[in-house]
């Protein structure tokens, strides 16, 4: 059992839906097991949050995992405006959601999203890099508890955005090649 050498945020958004119970465990990191995803998701071209064939898509580079943490980096573009010059709030939301998607499946399980809450804290804009990071706070049966936060500039830069999330264990036929396009 480890426990993420993260600097975290004060005050996470968690709800109590988001929040492990007490004595949920936070599992080693398993890394992600090939035959989990079997061509099937990772590094999946379409993904609105990391694939290059998603036009507008976020294309969310991660730089590296380490101690259960989970970093990427997110340039925001001319696409992603709500505003004009700042990026969009559900657009920072999917950036977390992927984020915590990936700090959940480095578990070795298979997770999609359940819940996510997210909290705005500055504005972000176009142009920016957002340094991204996201861990688990705890695994209790098929849920798993995800925190994340983004920075804009550099990773000690200002807090412009973070998340809990609940994800839920699903089974391989979940995800089925038929519903991909
Ligand atoms: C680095 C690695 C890269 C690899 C690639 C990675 C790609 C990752 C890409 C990431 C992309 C980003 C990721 C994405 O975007 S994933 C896409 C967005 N998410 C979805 O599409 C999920 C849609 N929902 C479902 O399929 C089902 O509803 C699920 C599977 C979630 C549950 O239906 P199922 O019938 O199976 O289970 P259950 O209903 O018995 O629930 C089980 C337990 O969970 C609890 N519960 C459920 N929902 C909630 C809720 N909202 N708040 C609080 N609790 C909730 C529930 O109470 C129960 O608890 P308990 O009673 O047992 O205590």
């Amino acid at each position: 059992m480890t426990t993420p050498s993260v600097d975290r945020l004060p005050a996470g958004p968690a709800s109590s839906r988001t929040t492990p119970p007490p004595g949920a465990a936070v599992p080693e990191e398993a890394g992600p097991d090939p035959r989990l995803t079997d061509g099937v998701l990772a590094g999946y071209a379409g993904c609105f949050g990391c694939g290059e064939e998603s036009p507008h898509g976020l294309r969310l580079r991660r730089t590296g995992h380490a101690d259960g943490v989970v970093r990427a980096e997110y340039v925001v573009q001319r696409a992603h405006q709500g505003a004009p010059g700042l990026a969009h709030g559900g657009v920072l939301a999917t950036a977390m959601d992927e984020m915590l998607g990936w700090a959940a499946w480095l578990l070795g399980r298979r997770y999609v999203t359940g819940r996510l809450e997210t909290d705005f804290l500055r504005p972000v804009p176009v142009g920016a890099t957002l340094h991204l990071r996201a861990w688990c706070r705890g695994v209790d049966g098929r849920k798993a508890y995800l925190e994340g936060e983004g920075r804009v500039g550099a990773p000690d830069g200002p807090p412009a955005v973070r998340a809990a999330g609940l994800f839920v264990e699903v089974p391989r036929e979940h995800f089925t090649k038929e519903r991909m396009n």
